[in-house]
């Protein structure tokens, strides 16, 4: 069986690729529509060649768009400017919406709805459905919080966060759903590294319980395994577990849990495991050897919304603010930004340290003992207040003397999704 696929403007040329047959056309199945009128149906293993030609379009656009644009036009949110870039704005991709999302039965209720999108962000410009982008292939725990933040959202899936980030920057998509640390295995530097980079601004947060299971082809025991497979958080969440199941595999990271596990499928892979979802089981018809083999039974990930506009900071409800900073003068600032909320009884929630890649290192002479070499960071910290407070603007007016660089990468509600040890147990 064939799938016809057509690059994106810009490209060129058409493609014909071949799929694996297959009559596993799940009911999520998505359909990706090319702008250009003609529809092709992505296969339940994976939405295979035509996620790729998605992908690598993005990458093309984004590439175009770097080129002809100047630093500061980058992000002047203009949908004329990027039409006149890539002659095709929005209306890429038509992806049928998650929906009853980590169910194949349509029956089964959906995960909480903490958050509306009417809480976070203006609605679509394009009038339809909001569009997300999540890195990963469907039946991820990234697509699994995209369909949290975003109820039924279009998800479209990317096969690096950057894309994602790229997808927001070019219409393509009108929000990006991004772990960026999880309770078990620490924060998701790459996602920390790339808020920075890119302009978007966080709107909302979102935490995920992640409950992993052990998935391998039917019929296949777990002596024959000599490889897991998953993405490396998932890979770091469950390795007590894999030690204490007397496994002799070796463990190997790829994009992401459910591409792991579209692997295993496609290439049919009798020796190999992979950590994934419940849902991702059913999509590529795998069989779940274990559950619930994350090391913590209460294994939580936590994602941010990201738009290309802020929202307006409120005060009726909790809200999360995240900044980044750098400083000149070396750790003792470190103290004196962090008591600006102290004094204010600000409470911080999490801070997190990258290097400073444009100047890594400060060197300090000493005539008498040599050169000190420190590395030098950039930090990242999340307070529990809004911008909209007057002791939160006070504390960042004070941050501000401190430090030679500050950003407010978002003011936003907390996810004050009620907590219960059932939902850890089981969220496909
Ligand atoms: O691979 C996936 O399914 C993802 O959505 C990515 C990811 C991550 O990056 O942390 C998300 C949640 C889990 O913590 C494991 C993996």
């Amino acid at each position: 069986m064939q799938a016809l696929s057509r690059p994106f403007p810009g490209s060129g040329s058409y493609l014909v690729r071949t799929r694996p047959s297959s009559n596993r056309v799940g009911p999520n199945r998505i359909i990706v529509k090319c702008a250009y009128g003609f529809e092709s149906p992505a296969f339940p293993l994976g939405v295979g060649s035509n996620r790729a030609d998605w992908q690598s379009s993005c990458a093309i656009l984004a590439s175009k768009v770097t080129q002809e644009q100047s630093p500061t036009q980058k992000h002047d949110g203009s949908a004329d400017h990027v039409a006149a870039v890539n002659g095709h704005k929005a209306a890429v991709t038509e992806l049928v919406p998650i929906g009853n999302l980590g169910s194949s039965d349509n029956n089964k209720p959906l995960p909480p709805k903490p958050l509306t999108i009417s809480d976070l962000a203006p609605a679509p410009m394009h009038g339809s459905q909001l569009r997300v982008a999540y890195q990963g292939v469907p039946g991820a725990y990234s697509e699994a919080a995209a369909g949290k933040a975003y109820p039924n959202c279009e998800a479209i899936p990317c096969d690096q966060f950057e894309v994602a980030f790229q997808a927001v920057e070019l219409w393509i998509s009108d929000r990006a759903v991004l772990p960026v640390e999880n309770s078990l295995g620490g924060s998701i530097h790459r996602n920390y590294d790339l808020l920075l980079r890119h302009r978007l601004h966080i709107v909302g947060e979102v935490q995920l319980p992640v409950h992993h299971c052990l998935l391998a082809l039917p019929g296949v025991r777990k002596e024959f395994l000599t490889r897991v497979i998953s993405h490396p958080q998932a890979l770091a969440q469950c390795e007590n577990t894999l030690t204490k199941m007397g496994l002799k595999v070796a463990r190997e990271a790829v994009d992401d849990t459910a591409g792991a596990a579209e692997f295993v499928a496609t290439n049919n892979l009798r020796d190999t495991a992979a950590i994934a979802s419940a849902r991702a089981a059913e999509l590529y018809g795998m069989q779940v050897l274990a559950d619930g083999i994350q090391d913590d039974p209460s294994n939580v990930t936590r994602f941010v919304m990201l738009a290309r506009e802020p929202i307006i900071p409120r005060t009726d409800r909790p809200f999360k603010t995240s900044i980044v900073f750098a400083h000149d003068k070396g750790m003792s600032v470190l103290f004196k930004v962090l008591s600006a909320f102290a004094f204010r009884n600000i409470s911080l929630t999490k801070i997190e340290s990258r290097p400073h890649r444009n100047r890594p290192i400060r060197l300090v002479d000493d005539a008498n003992v040599g050169t000190a070499k420190h590395f030098e960071y950039m930090f990242y910290v999340d307070f529990e207040a809004s911008m909209a407070e007057v002791r939160a603007q006070n504390a960042l007016a004070e941050v501000q003397e401190f430090t030679s660089f500050l950003r407010v990468l978002g003011s936003y509600p907390m996810d004050m999704t009620p907590w219960s040890p059932s939902s850890c147990l089981r969220e496909d």
